[in-house]
């Protein structure tokens, strides 16, 4: 197949309520879509999941725009390209930037599952028709109001509860939840607030049976992760520090995790993801699919990574209503009691809903040859 048009656009939606992390906190999502048609007039669609500032990682959605502009597109328009796979190859000149080049290959995964009559889903390999999901937390300011929230999931049937930790809100708010909730699975992420020095403190949560801890420490840490684990019964998940499969192989060598959270963006697409995903299910690693407060796009694609049968743990993708008034796809991603049914169309499996689309448009660019 040949790319003969790509298209950009920028959106803006603001999510039902704030979401707060060790980093900030995030309401509104300013984040770029992609789509691209082949010369059958074919489509498909991608999201870049790279936030508004550079907290979680370096990139942002106006580092993204410019990449994507001025140094992805042109390595894609007018290529022959027979499988998604070969995106990779055609992105390797291009040094990171891995959320920028993810939103361009998982549009093309779409068009070309669509293309040849597959969903997105059967063009991985997948296997499963539901998926099991948990949900992800903020900070709040409150224990009690911690509790509260945590009950109305548990009660929506969410499979397992993450909750956002750092420095002064970590042991004391662990210790109440698992009071509260002796039975739920429960995981803490601390998305880098911690330094090796804090081992004692982290220690402390070893006695409340947390599922693990994601990204106790830095960023761009996977020595000190692996010193902290040989302290912890608590295994560590590392999120941010893994970039690439020769990431995982380096952490899981080293020992500096026992869980991989695997997010499409942050590995540069979904061949990298799946790599990953294989040579953790050869080593024995259980992995899940993180979240990046997606619209339906960027959720669409977690669903259809789920499908791969080392994803054996709940991941972040909760249905369309934790986030959204409206999404931007019809229907919409619903969990029931913790499930997600995975949809049977072509491609990502959704349909565009136009009117949100074009509401949520703030700006738009085409390309062609
Ligand atoms: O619900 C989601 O999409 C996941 C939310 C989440 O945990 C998160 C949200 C923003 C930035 C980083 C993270 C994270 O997984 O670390
Ligand atoms: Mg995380």
């Amino acid at each position: 197949m040949k790319i003969k048009e790509v298209q950009i656009r920028k959106m803006k939606m603001t999510m039902k309520s704030p979401f707060t992390t060790s980093f900030g906190t995030f309401q509104d999502k300013d984040f770029l879509l992609i789509e691209v048609t082949d010369e059958l007039g074919n489509s498909g669609w991608g999201e870049s999941v790279a936030f508004n500032a550079p907290w979680y990682n370096e990139e942002t959605m106006e580092t993204n725009l410019h990449m994507i502009r001025d140094f992805l597109i042109p390595l894609v328009l007018e290529k022959e390209i027979s499988h998604p796979e070969e995106v990779n190859d055609l992105f390797a000149p291009i040094r990171k930037n891995n959320m920028a080049k993810s939103a361009i290959e998982g549009a093309v995964w779409d068009l070309y599952a669509k293309r040849n009559k597959l969903t997105l889903t059967e063009a991985l390999g997948g296997t499963k028709d539901k998926i099991d999901v948990g949900i992800s937390i903020g900070i709040h300011e409150k224990i009690e109001d911690l509790v509260n929230t945590v009950q109305g999931f548990l009660d929506e049937g969410y499979k397992r509860i993450k909750v956002k930790i750092k420095p002064g809100f970590d042991v004391e708010v662990v210790r109440e939840l698992r009071n509260q909730f002796p039975d739920v699975p429960i995981m803490a992420d601390a998305n880098s607030a911690y330094r090796l020095s804090d081992v004692g403190l982290l220690k402390q949560l070893d006695e409340f049976g947390l599922m693990m801890i994601e990204q106790p420490l830095a960023s761009d840490d996977i020595i000190d992760h692996a010193k902290l684990q040989a302290e912890l019964q608590t295994p560590i998940c590392l999120d941010e520090s893994i970039h690439s499969l020769e990431d995982t192989r380096k952490a899981v060598e080293l020992g500096s995790t026992k869980v991989i959270n695997i997010k499409i963006g942050r590995v540069g697409g979904l061949t990298e993801a799946k790599k990953i995903h294989d040579y953790c299910a050869e080593k024995g690693i259980p992995v899940w699919c993180g979240g990046m407060l997606e619209s339906g796009i960027g959720r669409a694609h977690n669903i259809a990574l789920t499908t791969l049968p080392n994803f054996v743990m709940p991941g972040d993708t909760a249905g369309s209503s934790r986030y959204w008034e409206e999404d931007v796809i019809t229907p919409e991603v619903v969990a029931e009691d913790g499930v997600i049914t995975v949809p049977d169309e072509y491609g990502i499996g959704y349909a565009i809903n136009w009117e949100a689309m074009e509401r949520y448009t703030v700006d738009r660019w085409t390309f062609k040859a």
